[in-house]
């Protein structure tokens, strides 16, 4: 079956990181469907008047079993509050640890959506993530040639999808191939068919540019789960988009951020949040993690950061001046000298919960905008903030929407650590004019 244009579909997202989170919900409201984005699983049913909803989680590199459990109980949330088809959002470059948890999280929703196979879709070729034969491309390397090979928390060495997949999870994984996917959606959907057959369990998607994320789309628009990056939900809200653009505008509207005193708080280490830094360097007033510090000093530290920080912020928008910034990110060689001296996780822990207490700190002082770079970092200050919900506003840069809570003033940027071009934090504080 290739469409269901007479059954009225919600959509609930389940989001592995909140950059992934507002990664997918910027691209649904850009393309037509009215969405609202969850800090986490509320405690009671909520009535959300949306056609998707996007709860986000931080669940990408905890352990499997809690990583499970919590992306299970997203589901059961979102199926009482109506929603009819799920998308587990990952990665676009399939960020995870050699015990998941794509895998593990994708076989009990598999399970939970009693389906036997599901697509595995992290293409999203606007920001130059490919797939190729089954192997994953950043432009033009393989991932595990790319800056991801160095990740602090989920550095990924191994292109090939379907043996990533079928290390971390319970069954087989099959191809469509490029030579399937460009003949279009039926085809498509015979193939999904032929590998059900044989007893796959994974479909890997190859995907070179957006028309095939929308034959995808197209073709598994019917199927309870699929899996993938952003860039598959392009394609579903094309399919699902109401005609009210006028209603939509006024969404993003709702979304934009006000003017007032903002932060940057970096804390990816990739290749592009590096040249981003070095890039804002000499714009901004900025400082430094010492992260022998955070690790030793711990309350007088961030006592000390967080004063510097709200000053520099509260100055920084009287005087018209650019947003300070603070930052961990680092090379990777400092990177891995910052893991033996204290331990991967040790360090990367400590690191994200400064930058947690620091915003919640800085917030009470009057900071009203934050500028995120990092899931793992941004997903550490939402929580730290307690923000419910958000509203989606416009893209700063694809995949990179700014949001606004929905219950009081206070706006975010969580960028994805590879997104954006150099001059994203200047770019991000155009719209706060
Ligand atoms: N200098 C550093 N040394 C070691 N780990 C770091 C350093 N700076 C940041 N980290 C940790 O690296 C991780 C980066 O992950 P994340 O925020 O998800 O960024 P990305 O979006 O690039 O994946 C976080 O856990 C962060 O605390
Ligand atoms: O799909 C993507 O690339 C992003 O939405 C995403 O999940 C990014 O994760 P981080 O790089 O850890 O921010």
């Amino acid at each position: 079956m290739i469409t269901s244009q007479y059954v009225p579909i919600r959509l609930g997202v389940i989001a592995d990181d909140f950059t992934g989170a507002t990664d997918i919900a910027g691209f649904l409201v850009q393309n037509g469907v009215s969405t609202v984005q969850l800090s986490g699983i509320p405690d009671a049913p909520v009535t959300v008047d949306a056609q998707a909803i996007v709860i986000s989680l931080k669940i990408r590199s905890c352990p499997a079993a809690q990583a499970v459990d919590t992306a299970l109980q997203a589901h059961e949330w979102l199926r009482k509050a109506g929603c009819n088809r799920f998308y587990f959002k990952y990665c676009s470059t399939f960020d995870s640890t050699a015990a998941g948890n794509i895998g593990p999280v994708t076989d009990a929703l598999l399970d939970a959506c009693q389906q036997p196979l599901a697509i595995i879709c992290p293409s999203l070729p606007v920001n130059g993530r490919t797939v190729y034969q089954g192997h994953l491309f950043v432009f033009d390397q393989l991932l595990s040639e790319s800056g991801m090979r160095h990740h602090p928390v989920t550095p990924m060495t191994d292109s090939h999808l379907g043996r990533v997949m079928e290390a971390q999870a319970r069954g087989q994984a099959g191809l469509v191939s490029y030579d399937v996917i460009r003949h279009g959606s039926a085809v498509i959907a015979e193939r999904l068919q032929e590998l059900t057959e044989q007893g796959k369990r994974y479909a890997v998607m190859d995907t070179l540019q957006e028309q095939h994320l929308l034959d995808i789309a197209a073709a598994v628009i019917d199927q309870p789960l699929v899996t993938g990056g952003s860039g598959l939900a392009i394609g579903l809200a094309r399919l699902m988009a109401t005609e009210d653009t006028a209603q939509n505008h006024a969404a993003e509207a709702e979304g934009r951020p006000a003017p007032g005193p903002s932060l940057i708080l970096s804390g990816s280490c990739s290749e592009m949040t590096n040249r981003q830094v070095n890039h804002y360097l000499p714009l901004a007033a900025h400082r430094m993690i010492d992260i022998q510090r955070c690790l030793e000093d711990g309350p007088a530290y961030l006592l000390e950061l967080q004063q510097w920080s709200s000053e520099q912020a509260l100055q920084a928008y009287q005087q018209g001046q650019p947003a300070p910034l603070l930052y961990a990110t680092a090379t990777p060689d400092q990177v891995s000298a910052t893991q033996q001296a204290y331990g991967a996780e040790r360090a990367s822990q400590a690191i994200e919960a400064l930058f947690g207490q620091l915003a919640a700190g800085v917030y009470q002082q009057g900071v009203r905008n934050f500028i995120i770079a990092g899931g793992e970092t941004s997903s550490s200050v939402t929580q730290a903030l307690a923000v419910n919900a958000f509203h989606i506003g416009p893209q700063i840069a694809p995949g990179v929407p700014w949001v606004r809570a929905t219950d009081r003033l206070l706006s975010m940027a969580l960028k994805s650590g590879n997104f954006g071009s150099e001059s994203f934090f200047s770019r991000a504080q155009e719209f706060l004019q």
